[in-house]
């Protein structure tokens, strides 16, 4: 039966799981890398420069002797170095507003990642959970927002609406020979922050750089792809420093053809790559994964990433209530927002209850309740969305349109779930209603980013719905001090904590799409990861800090996933017949050897 890993959590995992920063500098010699640039060059390309690192023989041997101080520093004295600046503009932000630091803290990164890259993400892999916030949501949505002023040095590649009939060629200008993982959005809906246009460029860059910390994949491996087909955002079109093409966003089979010719280049040069869709408005999400998903090797982060995240999440809340994993099928659901995302999340529980159960997916709707702009989403709707058919109501059990106070009041549901954008949609009249949850731990994710647009406060959900309550949240909050003495746990409920595995899984199993398997074996270890002793505190996800390790996990059941499947074709030297006989724990250590990890290697010039 599935999820009989679930309440059984491996005691070799829980040890083999690290906690906080394992902040070490290796003394072993790493292998060489090979250039085809000397000089000056060198230290301009963030991919090979180590700044005052460099060993003065390497200055010899690449023609930058003198073009540096002569000190020699150490990889940790260039780390604490910049840590050092670090806290000091932090101390030297305190008291400003929340914005201006974000944005300061995000460029003193930035800057880093422009010039040394080996530094950049040694930092951001030992603090993860401190610079996650600032690379990734939220402040990387304030970052899109501003894009156009901030921008300095590019970063990823562009095509644009003008680009038609060209990329073919284009593609070749991306200066590595081998590009791994591909995150790619048209900046239709960046976040909750709606249409973005080029700006969105933010987003695969925050992506790719968890790939690179939490997946290890290679960052001279990794491509953000911004598709600028123009934009439907009014203050950007008339906003001179506007970077994208000032024009109206392409529409039907225009915008297509864009799509299928980048997807066409892509796949070309790097047949090999993964390639990872995001945050494109819903109608695009769910037409490009269906027009793509058996062609290419893709996925869409936000149809089916968030659906593994908060599924592995909601089987959380059953054992959080004591209740074996069959209770599952019992729990109600009601879905705030019926987009790319909540559509994606009531589709895979749908799933699920339907295999838990033995019943059709009709019959396994009968507990979910979905709620769109116009409220509770019934039959009677007119214009009703294709991909919520399936989960709309009968008017007679309670009215279209009905609210969401309405809709708590009358399913009393053991979780509500909110993926609509909207910030502070659940006010302290709904909370106050899920206090009267049939469940004994009410379950709240206010899964929308970024913190403002989340759908309520940690702090006004442990208020209005009461301390007994499981909350998540996608982006970030403080634990909650209770007033009782006891805290309150904030979960993040990101898919930040699958799309890295299933990259890295997908890569190195060589499968040339992505399966419906892949992903619920990515979804069903998530949920496993956390022990009982955890998930009844209500901690439903694990720390940040241990990514890299719940990376491997999920990338090992997603590769072992794509074995059982038969489509895994082998990575490099490691054939579909070495996969397949590879223990659980082998492939675990096979995914874990293959992660790249920031060390100063030694730089051999090839011309
Ligand atoms: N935590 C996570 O891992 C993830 C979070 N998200 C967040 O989810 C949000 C939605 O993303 P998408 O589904 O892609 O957007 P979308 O634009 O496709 O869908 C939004 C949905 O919310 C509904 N909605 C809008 N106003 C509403 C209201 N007042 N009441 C009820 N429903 C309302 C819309 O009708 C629509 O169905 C975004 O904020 C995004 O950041 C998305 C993916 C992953
Ligand atoms: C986390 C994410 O993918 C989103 O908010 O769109
Ligand atoms: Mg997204």
């Amino acid at each position: 039966m599935m999820w009989k890993n679930i309440a059984g959590f491996s005691k070799a995992a829980a040890a083999a799981r690290t906690h906080g920063s394992r902040r070490c500098f290796s003394t072993a010699i790493p292998g060489p890398c090979i250039v085809h640039k000397r000089g000056a060059d060198i230290l301009h390309d963030p991919w090979f420069n180590k700044d005052t690192g460099f060993p003065l023989t390497e200055r010899d041997r690449l023609g930058i002797r003198g073009l540096l101080p002569p000190r020699v520093m150490t990889c940790e004295q260039q780390y604490d170095r910049f840590i050092e600046s670090f806290r000091s503009l932090e101390r030297n932000t305190a008291g400003q507003p929340e914005n201006v630091v974000s944005l300061a803290k995000w460029r003193i990164l930035n800057r880093l990642h422009d010039r040394n890259e080996t530094l950049y993400y040694r930092v951001l892999i030992d603090n993860i959970k401190d610079f996650a916030p600032i690379i990734y949501t939220p402040t990387v949505g304030l970052v899109c927002q501003n894009y156009s002023g901030l921008y300095r040095r590019p970063r990823g590649m562009y095509f644009s609406a003008k680009d038609k009939g060209e990329m073919m060629s284009m593609i070749y200008n991306w200066p590595a020979q081998q590009v791994d993982m591909i995150v790619i959005t048209d900046g239709s809906r960046i976040l909750g922050l709606g249409d973005l246009g080029v700006q969105g460029i933010g987003i695969p860059i925050g992506k790719l750089d968890m790939y690179v910390a939490a997946a290890g994949i290679n960052p001279q491996r990794v491509l953000p792809i911004m598709l600028d087909v123009g934009t439907n955002n009014e203050k950007l079109l008339q906003n001179d420093l506007y970077l994208g093409v000032r024009q109206p966003r392409l529409e039907g089979e225009e915008y297509l053809e864009i799509i299928d010719e980048f997807m066409e280049a892509a796949f070309t040069r790097w047949p090999k790559a993964v390639v990872q869709f995001e945050d494109f408005q819903a109608k695009w999400a769910f037409e490009t994964l269906d027009r793509y998903r058996k062609k290419f090797c893709m996925f869409n982060d936000d149809v089916q990433g968030t659906a593994g995240v908060a599924l592995a999440g909601l089987l959380g809340t059953v054992r959080a209530q004591g209740r074996p994993l069959s209770d599952f099928v019992n729990q109600k659901i009601v879905v705030v927002g019926a987009g790319s995302a909540g559509l994606g999340v009531t589709k895979m529980a749908v799933q699920a209850v339907a295999r838990m159960a033995g019943i059709s997916e009709i019959d396994a709707t009968k507990n979910f309740y979905l709620i769109d702009k116009d409220g509770l989403v019934t039959t009677e709707r007119t214009k009703l969305d294709p991909g919520a058919v399936l989960f709309a109501k009968n008017p007679a059990e309670i009215r279209e349109g009905a609210s969401i106070v309405e809709v708590v009041k009358k399913v009393r549901p053991h979780v509500l779930l909110g993926l609509s954008g909207v910030g502070g949609i659940f006010n302290e009249e709904v909370l106050k209603a899920m206090r009267e949850s049939d469940s004994c731990k009410p379950a709240i994710f206010a899964m929308s980013n970024p913190t403002l647009n989340a759908e309520c406060t940690a702090v006004d959900a442990f208020k209005h719905a009461g301390g007994n309550i499981v909350f998540a949240s996608g982006s970030p909050f403080e634990n909650v001090e209770l007033d009782n003495g006891k805290v309150g746990h904030v979960n993040q409920a990101n898919n930040m904590y699958l799309f890295p595995g299933i990259g890295l899984g997908t890569l190195l199993s060589g499968a040339r799409i992505v399966t419906d398997g892949m992903l619920q074996a990515a979804s069903e270890c998530l949920a496993s990861y956390m022990t009982d002793e955890e998930v009844q505190k209500g901690i439903l996800y694990p720390s940040i800090n241990n990514i890299r390790h719940i990376t491997a996990e999920v990338g090992a059941a997603v590769l072992r996933a794509a074995v059982t499947d038969d489509i895994a074709e082998g990575h490099g030297d490691v054939g579909p017949k070495d996969l397949g006989h590879m223990s659980k724990e082998d492939t675990v250590n096979y995914i874990t050897r293959n992660m790249w990890f920031p060390v100063y290697s030694p730089l051999v010039h090839e011309k």
